[in-house]
């Protein structure tokens, strides 16, 4: 049964924006209590994206229905200690930023415009803030500066970027390097290598007294702006402020390729997949199958937070998944009820809710007529609620009291259940499966 995954181990550390964890909850608070200042957030987005090669700029592209910007904004919104989300975009696109902050409802986000480098579209962005108490958007005692195509940011590091900023002045999430870093002569042969222990790779977030690094961009000159890359430089170069250096877990790395996109999105989808929620009512073989699923489904490493018998959207912010076991086709109106109640939540908006009917068929009588109208049923409602961001799946499962047929059926059933949970594609809902 077991299927070929990373171990829990190696799994990519939850980006910390997907679900809120407990941990996460008592991160928040953790933040709370150590940061007793005001913090702003700028998050450049001004780019065209060149190297993606799409006509779409990377930052807008989209990943579950949802653009990539917005992962980014969720995942500094969601803090309690962080203020405004200055969000810095080209003119033409002011209109679908503006769209997105309405549609995914990023409550702390002010949109303004960026400049033709991403250094002065950052400098464009601490503009946003003002130096009058009484303003809207007051000067931040810190901000954090932060490439909007960086979705994947924890909690702990921003907290400890941030602290060290108040303390140092400047801070910066740094990884180690991959390849060696060369320098080439003008021919383009090579002139010299580093030795790469000694150097790193300069990510993001980047953390600063608010005054410092306002204070840079006022000082730099118009080459900084025109070929810069680095802000810590600017800190360094016009305010003598050494930046603090943290290192970052590996889910720092900025959307630059499509490659990236699609680890992006592999790594969304598997956060996602992580967890689910089993429904089962009170009737007997519906409870004997959900057990079964769920001891296979925690070996495919797919936790079942709950064998509920009925679910309620409390589960909601533990996970996205849903298994709705009926053994009957009236007990679809669960299911029914389910999927209406998840639609248009908080979660849902943000990310697809799957919910998987499980049809656990007791007799094989069911009339030909029954089944059709059952199905034209399901299919009405699976095209109903995926306009709410609910992708409805069915499986249909025959039971039996041969102990290796039911094993093998309910092994069946893990298998497509696992699949449609991690790959949410909206062509398979409606369909009723057979395990
Ligand atoms: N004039 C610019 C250029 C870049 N950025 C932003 O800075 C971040 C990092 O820059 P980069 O990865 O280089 O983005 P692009 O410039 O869009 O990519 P490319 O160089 O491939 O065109 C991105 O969020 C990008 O939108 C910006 O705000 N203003
Ligand atoms: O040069 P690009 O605009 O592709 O990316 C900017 C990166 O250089 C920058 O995000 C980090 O290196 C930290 O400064």
């Amino acid at each position: 049964m077991q299927q070929e995954r990373c171990s829990s181990s190696d799994r990519p550390l939850d980006p910390g924006c997907l679900l809120e964890r407990d941990a996460e909850r008592s991160a928040d608070r953790l933040g709370c209590a150590a940061v007793d200042f005001p913090v702003a957030v700028v998050l450049p987005a001004g780019g065209s994206g060149e190297r993606m090669g799409l006509a779409t700029p990377k930052q807008f592209c989209t990943i579950l229905n949802r653009p990539l910007i917005s992962f980014t904004i969720q995942a500094f919104e969601r803090l309690s200690w962080i203020g405004t989300v200055v969000v810095v975009v080209a003119k033409e696109n002011h209109d679908l930023m503006l769209n997105i902050v309405q549609k995914c409802n990023h409550t702390k986000a002010k949109v303004v415009h960026g400049g033709t480098s991403r250094h002065r579209s950052i400098f464009s962005g601490l503009q946003a803030f003002s130096s009058t108490t009484d303003s809207l958007t007051p000067k931040p005692k810190v901000v954090i500066i932060h490439d909007a195509v960086r979705p994947f940011v924890e909690e702990d590091l921003l907290l400890k970027i941030t602290l060290a900023a108040k303390e140092q002045g400047a801070s910066g999430a740094i990884r180690p390097l991959v390849s060696t870093v060369i320098a080439t002569t003008s021919e383009g042969y090579l002139d010299h290598s580093l030795e790469r222990a000694k150097y790193r790779a300069s990510e993001m977030p980047q953390g600063f007294l608010y005054d410092i690094i306002f204070q840079a961009y006022q000082r730099c000159s118009e080459f900084d702006f025109e070929f810069g890359t680095e802000c810590l430089h600017l800190a360094l170069q016009y305010c003598g402020t050494n930046a603090k250096l943290i290192e970052g877990p590996p889910t720092l790395w900025k959307v630059t390729y499509k490659r990236d996109l699609a680890a992006a999105e592999a790594i969304i989808k598997e956060t996602l997949s992580m967890s689910a929620c089993i429904i089962a009512g009170a009737e007997a073989e519906a409870v004997e199958l959900a057990k079964a699923l769920q001891k296979n489904l925690n070996m495919m490493e797919t936790d079942v937070i709950q064998c509920a018998k009925e679910s309620n959207t409390e589960y909601l912010s533990k996970t996205r998944n849903f298994i709705h076991i009926s053994t009957t086709a009236s007990n679809f109106l669960g299911t029914l009820d389910m999927a209406k109640r998840f639609e248009d939540t908080d979660h849902a908006r943000l990310y697809p809710v799957v919910v998987v009917w499980v049809q656990l068929n007791m007799t094989k009588q069911s009339v030909d007529s029954q089944k059709t109208d059952e199905l034209t049923a399901f299919r009405s409602l699976a095209s109903e609620v995926i306009q709410g961001n609910v992708l409805l799946y069915g499986i249909q499962i025959d039971h039996t009291k041969v102990p290796e047929q039911w094993e093998r059926s309910v092994e069946r059933l893990t298998q497509i259940t696992v699949a449609l949970i991690r790959d949410r594609n909206a062509a398979l809902t409606g369909q009723l499966l057979h395990a």
